[in-house]
């Protein structure tokens, strides 16, 4: 009797698993309702399952396996699961992500949501329009004097530490503990210096060369924990899974359950939410002592006036976290990126220095922004490395209307799934004539800068646009300014390249450098 229930279940279940992971993918494929069977497809599994996606990310390098895919066939559309397009045309970056398009945020976003949208995940546009403009003064290009000095108060540090482990000259005998891991440390400038803008918190984690911090459990208790490494692999194990809408619930169970690589990845992100409701939580006890202090989190509190804007709580935490996280990696990858790519470029590396040493003097430690804000090469450097490398180079995936889009001059069906890879953008031959070349003389043209600009998107574009582009340009231009004046450098092996593992952003591995102090007094 018994036998015979337990077979029964196990054939219910065999049952229900053919059913919906074969029947119902081959039905619906036949059935074609929305006509998206006359597409090419990314792999023959894509029409029948997004499984073939979330393989696609766990390799870790998906836009650039996309856009290849893509032009090794010939082909400006791929369908690349049952209902999910990617396109590869610059014409079509205006119809997704344009200030015009209809479409909007994809499922991708409500999956992994918390229990209060934030900007980032917020998809309805109503609510995105008013969480836009509570955090508008704060980001507003006028008011960027205001987190300048915060900028500087970082970059002394970070110039503290680079000062302590210069080598004495360029031809000193090293050895291998010389190594800097540039990356490391500029990751962990970048955290403090969103954390001091957006929370007024001055970490210490230039000071203790690790990413530990604290975090916080609802229940108030708090533990010791690794921001950075926290955050990557709670990128990590989400980027790879979250591609299959209807199942994410179920591989996030399985894969937190079963031991494996998975498990052990999801264990080590899960303080992540902990540490950044620590932060926000730091900031409200500051609030209520009455401290007045001038960050984003005063935005949130209180509109320009200085009236409360009585948000929820969750909401604010939701908000902070969207800062802290969105504001930190990004910007380091594009300051890792462009190091690397200067040195293994030294005539740029040349002229940047010649374009700084006419504006910089000897005694400027950290370069005043006013100073060096408008260098064409400078930025001709920086944008031509957001170019060649996006820190965020994936299709960003947005949803078409329910009465459908047009996208390419092609009518898109209600509810599909459309992306085109920010790497694709900016590696069209059409746009960028040798696009892998690192050519920033190719941003000096003020007429080719115009041509280039609508389909140079590193920050995405319209009104989903990333909302830190001016603090991120802020802290570029001013440390990469500061490094390149101050320091002279070489990859710690010759021809190293710096690893890449692609989640939402383009986590970059270490990159070990040496660093010697320039001029004749050194
Ligand atoms: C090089 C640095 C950065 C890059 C490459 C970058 C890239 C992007 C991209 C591609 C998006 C669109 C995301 C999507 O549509 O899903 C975005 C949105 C966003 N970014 Fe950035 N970002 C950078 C720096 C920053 C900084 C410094 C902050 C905060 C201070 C920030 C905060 C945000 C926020 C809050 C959004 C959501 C905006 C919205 O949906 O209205 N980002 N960013």
């Amino acid at each position: 009797m018994v036998f015979g229930a337990i077979s029964r279940e196990v054939h219910g279940v065999l049952f229900l698993t053919t059913t919906r992971f074969f029947i119902v993918p081959i039905v619906r494929y036949l059935c074609n309702a929305k006509g998206l069977r006359k597409y090419h497809n990314y792999s023959w599994l894509s029409p029948l399952t997004d499984l073939r996606h979330c393989y696609l990310s766990s390799q870790g390098r998906r836009s650039r396996d996309l856009t290849k895919a893509h032009v090794e066939r010939g082909a400006s559309i791929l369908r690349i699961g049952p209902n999910a397009l990617s396109f590869n045309h610059p014409d079509a970056i205006k119809d997704i992500y344009g200030h015009r398009t209809k479409c909007v945020k994809d499922v991708k976003e409500s999956i992994l949501a918390g229990t209060h949208r934030q900007l980032f995940d917020v998809i309805d546009k109503a609510d995105h329009a008013r969480k836009r403009k509570l955090l508008s003064a704060a980001f507003a290009t006028k008011n960027l004097e205001n987190w300048e000095y915060k900028v500087n108060y970082t970059s002394h540090r970070l110039v503290k530490v680079f000062d302590e482990r210069c080598v004495k000259s360029a031809g000193a005998p090293r050895s291998k503990d010389d190594a800097v891991d540039f990356n490391h440390w500029i990751n962990l400038w970048t955290i403090e210096a969103i954390n001091f803008i957006a929370l007024s918190s001055k970490m210490d984690l230039l000071d203790t060369g690790t990413d530990w911090v604290t975090a916080e459990r609802l229940d108030g208790t708090c533990y010791r924990a690794r921001y950075r490494h926290s955050q990557n692999h709670n990128a990590i194990v989400k980027s790879v899974f979250c591609w299959d809408y209807d199942l994410w619930p179920w591989i996030a169970w399985i894969t937190q359950s079963v031991p494996s690589k998975w498990k052990q990845l999801w264990k080590i992100s899960a303080p992540w939410g902990d540490i950044t409701y620590h932060q926000a939580s730091e900031r409200l006890r500051r609030y209520k002592a009455g401290e007045q202090l001038d960050d984003f989190f005063s935005c949130l509190m209180n509109d320009k006036n200085g009236a409360p804007n009585y948000l929820e709580w969750g909401e604010i935490v939701a908000e902070v976290s969207a800062i802290i996280d969105a504001g930190a990696e990004t910007t380091a990858i594009a300051l890792s990126n462009i190091m690397e790519l200067l040195i293994k470029h030294p005539a740029k590396l040349s002229a940047l220095r010649d374009e700084l040493s006419n504006v910089l003097d000897d005694d400027d430690v950290v370069a005043p922004f006013d100073k060096v804000k408008d260098l064409p090469y400078l930025k001709a450097c920086l944008d031509e490395g957001l170019r060649l490398s996006p820190p965020t180079s994936s299709g960003l995936p947005r949803r078409t209307p329910p009465e459908g889009a047009s996208i390419l001059g092609e009518w898109i069906p209600g509810d599909t799934s459309v992306s085109m890879t920010i790497y694709g953008a900016h590696h069209d031959p059409s746009i960028y004539p040798d696009p892998d070349v690192f050519k920033p003389e190719r941003w000096m043209d003020p007429a080719e800068r115009k041509r280039m600009e609508p389909y140079f998107i590193p920050f995405s574009a319209g009104a989903r646009g990333c909302i830190g582009r001016n603090i991120s340009y802020l802290e570029q231009i001013v440390i990469l300014a500061t490094i390149v004046h101050r320091y002279d450098f070489a990859l710690a092996t010759p021809n190293f390249v710096a690893e890449r593992f692609e989640a939402f952003n383009m986590i970059c591995g270490p990159l070990p450098i040496i660093i010697w102090r320039r001029g004749p007094q050194w």
